[in-house]
């Protein structure tokens, strides 16, 4: 990837997708080739948050709202400290930010950054492609990635097509090492400190340890790699496991970790790839969804309250739990806590007989609405639970 002026970021670009579908556009961001898993977002708000979850890591994310870049780029709304979609797709980008925190244009930070986009595309159709056909790999290529032999200007869309089917699938990816946290850290609690929580960093998120230490828990934000060793090393009241990329099949280490302190009985909370880490410690299956749920306007039911909520969601695999019945796991009983309203899917884990839970969401809420902010209440009932 080359970064780009913004009057290159006028040059022809074309997005290839693995099944030889392509469609025409222009540069935007920089210029030159990118590849992952192609993904649409149903955000119309938030793109900030979205290109900055370290959860999209190899993915190239399709906005399915026409109008992207209005409010510019800030310096508060980053959940990490870079861009990590490997590509962006929209419709009509902003020409002109407008906002009183806006720093710079998002067409120059994503240039900034050697993020390669594409615009002026039809994103519906896009989308439309992605829903029925599933998420597949993707390709765009402007400058001279574009050109064709000899020059001529003409994109060899054989030879590129021939790019995206080399490039790495998103089943099988074991990612969170990529994006996590080399060295272990501390948020301090706000006010008074109430608990201690290890949080095993798989690609987390920054707005969830501020979650938990607005609720006066110390966070220690431990490497991907932490052993149960390390996580008791810092005394938790309880065990946090994060977001992150990839496959939840390949993640071997952390369902091993997970599943020693399933067995001490800590109090345990798990968000999204935490979510398929807490399936697959209790013995679950995880598979790939079609297309995935991406977006902060997603229908949830809590079944333990019968409440509805309206959530983010960033996920391409999902647990495979049994929806109507209690399950025995060598952790005790387990149930489904959580459902999507649009298609069933399991979008949350409980325990019945240890205080362990975790959701497929993002109840974080950055960027999102706050409907579920409830569930950090809930891991804070767990340990008050524990030393009572
Ligand atoms: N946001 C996440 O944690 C995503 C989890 C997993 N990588 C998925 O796509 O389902």
């Amino acid at each position: 990837m080359t970064t780009s002026t913004r009057a290159a970021a006028k040059a022809p670009a074309i997005l290839v997708l693995e099944d030889g579908r392509s469609f025409r556009g222009r540069a935007y961001g920089a210029v030159g080739e990118t590849f992952g898993e192609a993904v649409f977002s149903t955000g119309m708000t938030g793109y900030q948050e979205t290109l900055t979850d370290p959860s999209y890591h190899r993915q190239v994310v399709v906005m399915t709202a026409p109008h992207i870049g209005n409010t510019g780029v800030n310096d508060e709304d980053p959940e990490s400290a870079r861009i990590w979609v490997s590509g962006f797709v929209v419709r009509d980008p902003a020409r002109t930010p407008s906002n009183w925190r806006s720093a710079r244009t998002l067409d120059d930070e994503l240039a900034a950054q050697g993020v390669v986009g594409i615009s002026g595309i039809d994103t519906r159709a896009l989308t439309r492609h992605l829903r029925e056909r599933g998420a597949m790999r993707v390709g765009i290529f402007s400058g001279p990635a574009l050109d064709g032999p000899a020059g001529t200007g003409l994109a060899d869309e054989a030879a590129l097509l021939a790019k995206v089917q080399s490039a790495p699938q998103m089943k099988g990816a074991d990612l969170s090492a990529e994006v996590a946290t080399k060295e272990a850290y501390v948020v301090p609690a706000q006010g008074t400190k109430r608990f201690t929580v290890a949080a095993v960093d798989l690609g987390i998120k920054g707005m969830t340890p501020y979650r938990m230490a607005e609720r006066g828990i110390e966070v220690h934000v431990l490497p991907a790699t932490a052993s149960a060793e390390d996580v008791y090393a810092v005394d938790p009241d309880g065990v946090f496991f994060s977001n992150g990329p990839g496959d939840p099949a390949t993640a071997d280490h952390p369902v091993s970790v997970m599943q020693a302190v399933l067995e001490r009985g800590t109090p345990l909370f798990g968000i999204c790839f935490g979510n398929q880490i807490l399936g697959r410690a209790l013995g679950f299956g995880t598979y790939k969804l079609k297309y995935g749920h991406r977006g902060i306007n997603q229908p949830v039911q809590d079944r333990t309250t019968g409440k509805v909520e309206v959530t983010a969601h960033n996920h391409g695999f999902a647990v495979d739990a049994p929806l109507d019945k209690i399950s025995e796991t060598p952790y005790g009983r387990a149930e489904v806590s959580h459902v999507c309203l649009n298609d069933n899917v399991v979008e949350g884990l409980q325990l019945l007989d240890r205080p362990a839970f975790s959701v497929q969401y993002h109840p974080e809420a950055a960027a999102g609405p706050h409907d579920a902010a409830y569930l950090f209440d809930r891991f804070v009932q767990l340990m008050e639970g524990q030393r009572a």
